[in-house]
């Protein structure tokens, strides 16, 4: 294994290991350190955690545990996946786990690169934007568990570091991968070590990931790992995507849990022609809706019925203000990790899950210790097969995809064209 991967959430993992799938490694998806060596066969392993809100001292010592398992499969570099809208909160845990991941390897910088330009992510001037608009004016502003209320990535990182943060600018990355390294390599002599890059472009993403060559650590959302394949493995040795990718044509249920403004457009859309099912906060908090009644109607359902909590930011606060952030935010994803369960013991064999935190419970819910990475359903989410079982599922960050995503991903998940 070459390169090792530690993802901070579930879909994050599975974006990451698209990414790097279809830039030409042998890629497999584990979920939490796994036991044991990893399959031979492999260029890069992605470590899934649920790392993402967790408190800082549990994230850092997931991250170092996983960091270690790595580095015993002889990986040459490593990355740190975390969301392309750098989800986190002013006390961490971006900042933590990458200055660990650093001291454990000895690592004198890392990069930071959230941009991932095929969904609108690109850094300009140390600042994020989504789209056409500012981080903070995206609807991140409103997340329910980091809420993103400054784009400047480099303020925003400091909050949560103990070493200095530096800037790559546009000018430096447009002049291509010798003028990136030397600047890195003067924010670290400078005293900057943690370097913020800008990208607007997978011209500069694949520029970037060649000045990373030979450095340790590399930070980022997924775009800034398209460089790596071809740096670590050379361009003779790349693979191709996903050719035994084989689909189920079984039944089909979807989960969504995130309250992004992209999948409750998703919700909207699907719900137009297909059955869908509220489980609102107040009905999990009294035990009016249960995981038992939920995967019933699901199996029962003559189609595909989607169950979800989503419900728009007021909804979401004021359910937030009544039961406490942790604990509704607990209480839904046992939920749905319970009903995933019940669906997969009932027959379900396509599951398509919206949220990352929302997928991690289904995943760990489900048991899944392994995943193979299929065919990209949109950028940035690809269709995962469970190593072992009859069951296939689409695990799609809450911001992902376009208004059809759901009706798309059954399609990809059932293995037709
Ligand atoms: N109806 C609701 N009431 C209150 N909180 C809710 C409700 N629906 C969802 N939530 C909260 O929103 C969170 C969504 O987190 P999740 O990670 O699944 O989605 P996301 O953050 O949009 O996705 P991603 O992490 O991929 O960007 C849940 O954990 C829960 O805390
Ligand atoms: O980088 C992204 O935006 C996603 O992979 C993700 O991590 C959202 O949860």
């Amino acid at each position: 294994m070459k390169l090792g991967c530690i993802g901070d959430d579930f879909t994050g993992s599975s974006d990451l290991a698209s990414m790097l799938a279809k830039n030409g490694m042998r890629v497999i998806q584990f979920s939490g350190v796994p036991e044991g060596e990893a399959p031979s066969d492999v260029d890069a392993g992605v470590v899934a955690l649920k790392t993402r809100t967790m408190p800082v001292d549990e994230a850092v010592r997931c991250s170092l545990e996983a960091l270690d398992w790595l580095k015993a499969q002889g990986c040459e570099q490593f990355f740190f996946k975390y969301c392309s809208t750098f989800d986190s909160t002013p006390q961490g845990n971006i900042g933590p786990v990458t200055e660990a991941l650093m001291d454990r390897l000895g690592a004198e910088n890392a990069i930071v690169c959230p941009a991932f330009p095929a969904t609108g992510r690109t850094v300009y001037q140390g600042h994020l934007f989504v789209h056409d608009k500012l981080l903070s004016q995206s609807g991140m502003e409103h997340h329910p568990l980091t809420p993103m209320s400054d784009p400047d990535i480099r303020r925003w990182l400091a909050l949560q570091s103990t070493r200095a943060v530096g800037h790559v600018s546009m000018s430096a990355v447009t002049a291509g991968p010798e003028a990136i390294a030397a600047a890195i390599r003067s924010e670290t002599a400078g005293g900057r070590p943690l370097v913020v890059i800008d990208a607007t472009s997978d011209a500069d993403l694949r520029a970037i990931g060649a000045a990373a060559r030979g450095m340790p650590l590399v930070t980022g959302g997924s775009g800034v790992a398209m460089g790596l394949p071809a740096g670590l493995l050379g361009a003779g040795a790349l693979h191709s995507v996903a050719g035994d990718w084989r689909g189920e044509d079984g039944p089909a249920a979807l989960i969504a849990g995130s309250a992004s403004t992209m999948t409750r457009a998703q919700i909207r859309r699907w719900s137009e022609t297909n059955p869908a099912l509220e489980i609102t906060a107040d009905a999990v908090m009294d035990g009016s809706a249960t995981p038992d009644k939920a995967a019933r109607a699901a199996i029962d359902s003559s189609s595909p019925l989607l169950l979800y909590s989503s419900a728009d930011p007021e909804t979401v606060k004021a359910a937030q203000d009544r039961y406490g952030r942790e604990i509704i935010a607990a209480r839904l994803e046992a939920f749905f990790a319970e009903t995933a369960r019940l669906l997969v013991a009932g027959g379900i064999r396509r599951l398509v899950t919206a949220g990352g935190e929302t997928s991690g419970a289904v995943v760990e819910g489900l048991g899944l210790t392994a995943l193979r990475i299929g065919p990209e359903i949109t950028p940035g989410v690809p269709a995962v097969a469970a190593e072992g079982r009859p069951l296939v599922l689409a695990l799609k960050s809450g911001n992902f995809g376009d208004e059809d995503f759901f009706e798309n991903a059954l399609t990809t998940l059932e293995g037709r064209p």
